[in-house]
C-alpha cells in the first residue's frame, strides 16, 4: 500500500492554479490515486466567458480524467469550485468560501502564477508576489494545515550558474516592491523594471524569485516546502504519454517547428536541454506534501525537480529527434517542408531570419494580396520570431541545480511510493519521450487525426516539388541575368555548352539526328 496515497486519504486540499497545465496533472493523480480524498478545493476565476462550474465540467470530461472518473465515479461531488481572482484583495472570495477554507484545508499546493515572460512588472508582481504573500496570510489562519507546498521555477535564479536548494536574496525587499507597485503609476515602472531585473532575463524569473524571498520571510510557524521545476513538459507517463495542453516551453516551437514557419533558431546544441515531464513534476509534488507533513522539517525545504544532472540530454539530441518524429508523423497543411536547424552566431542567426521567415512570409503575403485575400503571415511571423526570441536565453545556456533533498526524499520513499509516485528521471528514455511529446502535441494540441497522416505526408510531397521548382525557376532567372551582364558568366556557359555538342574524346560536333 503507498504510504502517500494513504496520507492523502480523508484529507481536504486546496489547490491554486489548477485549471493550468501543472494543476490539472496534480487534481488527476491524487483522484486516481488517493480517491477517498475528502474534497479538493480549487480557486477558479471565470474565464472566456466561462463560468467557474462549466471550466470544471470541461476539465473533468476532457481525455486526461478518463481514468479517474473509473477509479473515483463520483469526482464531481468532491471537487468544490470557489470564484477566486488572485489578483483581487482577498482574493474575491466570499465569506462563506474564505470560512470554510480556512477552517477545512488541511493541505495547500500553490501552483497559481503568471508564467507570461513579457508580462508588466505590476502584473507579475502581484500574481507571483502578492498573491503569494495573501495566500500565506491566509495559510496562517488555518487550524488543521499541515502543509503549504510553493511551486516556483528552477529559473528563478537563473542569473547563477550553480543553484543550490537554497533562497537566493534579491537586492530589493519584496515588500518595499509590493508598496512601489501601489503608488508608481505604469511608465515608471516601465522604466525602472529593467534596473529591477537586473541580469534575469524577464519579469518572470524575477518576480519567482521574488515570491520564494515571500515564503520564506512569511512562513511563520508553517509548515511550507518549496519545488522547483525546470521546463516542465508533456506527461511521461500518467495518465497515458505525451498529454499536453498548452503551448509554453517547447510545445508552441515544436507546432511551429512541424508546420514549417520555424526554420532557424539560434540554439547552442550542447547546451542541456533541461525538460522535466508534468507527471514527474506531480508525483515529486505528492511526495513533497507528504513527508512535509509528517516529518515536519525544522526548515524550508528546497526541491530541484530537474534533469539535468540525473540524465542530461540537450538541445541538438531534442531536436533532431523531433525532426525525425516529423518523419514519421508530420503535422497536416504545413506552410512548409520541417527542416529547422540550429545557429549559434547572431549573424548567421539574423541571416536565416530574413532569408527562412521574413522573406517567404512576405511572399506568402503578395501570393494572398493576388488572390484577394487578407494577408497574415508576415504579422504570424513577427509574434514566432518575438517568442522565439523571448526563449533563446534558455537556450544558449546551462545550468547545475543541486539536487540533495531531492534525492533525499527518494531514499525515503517506500518501494510501492517510488513506483506509485516516481520521480526518478534516471529512467526516463529521451528519445522515446520526445517522440511521444511530438505526438502529443498533434494529438492533444492540434487536435489532428492520425488518419491524416497519409494526407499529411502528400501535401508534405507537393511542397518539396514546389521547392524545387521554386529553387530551379530563382536559379535560372539569376543565371540568365548574369549572363547578360557578365562577360565571365558567358564564357562558363559557352563552356558548359561545349562539353554538350562535343561528346568527349571528340573535336567533331555531334552529328544531328
Ligand atoms: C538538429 C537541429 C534541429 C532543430 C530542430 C528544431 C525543432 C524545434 C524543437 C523545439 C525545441 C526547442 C524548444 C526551446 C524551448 C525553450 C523553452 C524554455 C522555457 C524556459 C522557461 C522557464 C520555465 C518556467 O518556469 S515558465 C513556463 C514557461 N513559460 C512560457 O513558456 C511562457 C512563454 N510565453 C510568453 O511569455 C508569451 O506567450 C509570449 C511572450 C511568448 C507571446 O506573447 P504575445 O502577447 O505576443 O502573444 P500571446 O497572446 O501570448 O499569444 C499569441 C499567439 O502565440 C501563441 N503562443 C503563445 N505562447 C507561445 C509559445 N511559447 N510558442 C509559440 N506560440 C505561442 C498563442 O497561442 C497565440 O496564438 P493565437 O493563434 O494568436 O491564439
Ligand atoms: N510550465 C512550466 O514550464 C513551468 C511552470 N512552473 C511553475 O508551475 C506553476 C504552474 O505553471 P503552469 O501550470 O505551467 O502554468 P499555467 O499558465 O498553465 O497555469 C497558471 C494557473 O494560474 C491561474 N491563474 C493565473 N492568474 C490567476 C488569477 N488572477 N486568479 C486565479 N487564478 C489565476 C491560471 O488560471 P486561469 O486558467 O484562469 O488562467 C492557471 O490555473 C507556476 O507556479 C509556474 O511558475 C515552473 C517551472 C516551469
Amino acid at each position: 500500500m503507498s504510504m502517500i496515497a494513504a496520507f492523502y486519504g480523508g484529507k481536504s486540499i486546496l489547490i491554486t492554479g489548477a485549471t493550468g497545465f501543472m494543476g490539472k496533472v496534480l487534481m488527476e493523480k491524487l483522484f486516481r490515486t488517493s480517491p477517498d480524498l475528502k474534497v479538493i478545493y480549487i480557486l477558479v476565476r471565470t474565464k472566456a466567458g466561462q463560468t467557474t462550474q462549466q471550466r470544471v465540467f470541461q476539465i473533468l470530461n476532457s481525455k486526461l480524467f478518463e481514468k479517474v472518473k473509473e477509479v473515483c465515479p463520483n469526482v464531481h461531488e468532491k471537487i468544490r469550485a470557489i470564484y477566486a481572482d488572485l489578483n483581487q484583495n482577498d482574493f474575491a472570495i466570499s465569506k462563506e468560501d474564505m470560512q470554510e477554507l480556512l477552517s477545512c484545508t488541511n493541505i495547500i499546493f500553490h501552483c497559481a502564477a503568471t508564467v507570461r515572460f513579457d508580462d508588466p512588472l505590476r502584473h507579475a508582481v502581484q500574481l507571483n508576489v502578492t498573491a503569494t504573500q495573501q495566500l500565506l496570510l491566509m495559510a496562517s489562519q488555518m487550524p488543521k494545515l499541515e502543509a503549504f507546498i510553493h511551486i516556483s521555477t528552477a529559473f528563478s535564479n537563473c542569473n547563477l550558474k550553480h543553484i543550490d536548494e537554497v533562497i537566493y536574496p534579491c537586492p530589493v525587499e519584496p515588500k518595499k516592491i509590493i508598496d512601489s507597485m501601489e503608488w508608481l503609476d505604469d511608465a515608471i515602472i516601465d522604466e525602472i523594471t529593467p534596473k529591477l531585473i537586473g541580469d534575469r532575463p524577464n519579469t518572470y524569473t524575477y518576480t519567482k524569485a521574488l515570491g520564494e524571498m515571500v515564503v520564506q520571510q512569511e512562513s511563520g510557524n508553517l509548515n511550507i516546502a518549496i519545488i522547483r521545476p525546470s521546463i516542465v513538459g508533456a506527461t511521461w507517463q500518467e495518465p497515458f504519454p505525451g498529454w499536453v495542453d498548452n503551448l509554453n516551453g517547447p510545445s508552441g516551437l515544436i507546432i511551429a517547428a512541424g508546420k514549417g514557419f520555424l526554420r532557424s533558431i539560434r540554439a547552442t546544441p550542447m547546451a542541456v536541454a533541461d525538460l522535466i515531464p508534468v507527471d514527474t513534476v506531480v508525483n515529486l509534488t505528492l511526495a513533497v506534501g507528504w513527508y512535509t507533513a509528517v516529518h515536519r522539517p525544522k526548515s524550508t525545504l528546497i526541491y530541484h525537480c530537474t534533469s539535468g544532472n540525473f540524465n542530461p540530454c540537450n538541445w541538438g539530441k531534442m531536436g533532431f529527434q523531433v525532426l525525425a518524429t516529423f518523419e514519421k508523423v508530420p503535422f497536416e497543411r504545413a506552410f512548409r517542408r520541417p527542416n529547422a536547424d540550429f545557429t549559434t552566431n547572431t549573424i548567421t542567426s539574423q541571416y536565416w531570419n530574413a532569408v527562412s521567415h521574413r522573406a517567404p512570409a512576405i511572399i506568402y503575403d503578395f501570393y494572398l494580396r493576388l488572390t484577394g485575400r487578407k494577408p497574415r503571415m508576415t504579422k504570424l511571423m513577427n509574434r514566432l520570431l518575438r517568442t522565439v526570441s523571448m526563449l533563446e536565453y534558455f537556450v544558449n545556456r546551462s545550468w547545475e541545480w543541486s539536487t540533495y533533498n531531492t534525492e533525499m526524499l527518494m531514499s525515503e520513499l517506500s518501494p510501492e511510493d517510488q513506483r506509485v509516485f516516481n520521480f526518478d528521471v534516471r529512467q526516463l528514455n529521451w528519445l522515446e519521450y520526445i517522440e511521444n511529446y511530438v505526438l502529443g502535441v498533434k494529438k492533444y494540441l492540434l487536435k489532428e487525426d492520425m488518419a491524416g497522416i497519409p494526407e499529411a505526408k502528400q501535401h508534405l510531397r507537393r511542397l518539396r516539388n514546389i521547392h524545387y521548382l521554386f529553387n530551379t525557376a530563382l536559379f535560372l532567372i539569376a543565371w540568365r541575368l548574369l549572363i547578360a551582364r557578365s562577360q565571365m558568366a558567358r564564357n562558363v556557359w559557352f563552356f558548359i555548352m561545349r562539353f554538350d555538342f562535343f561528346p568527349s574524346g571528340s573535336l567533331q560536333p555531334r552529328s544531328k539526328v
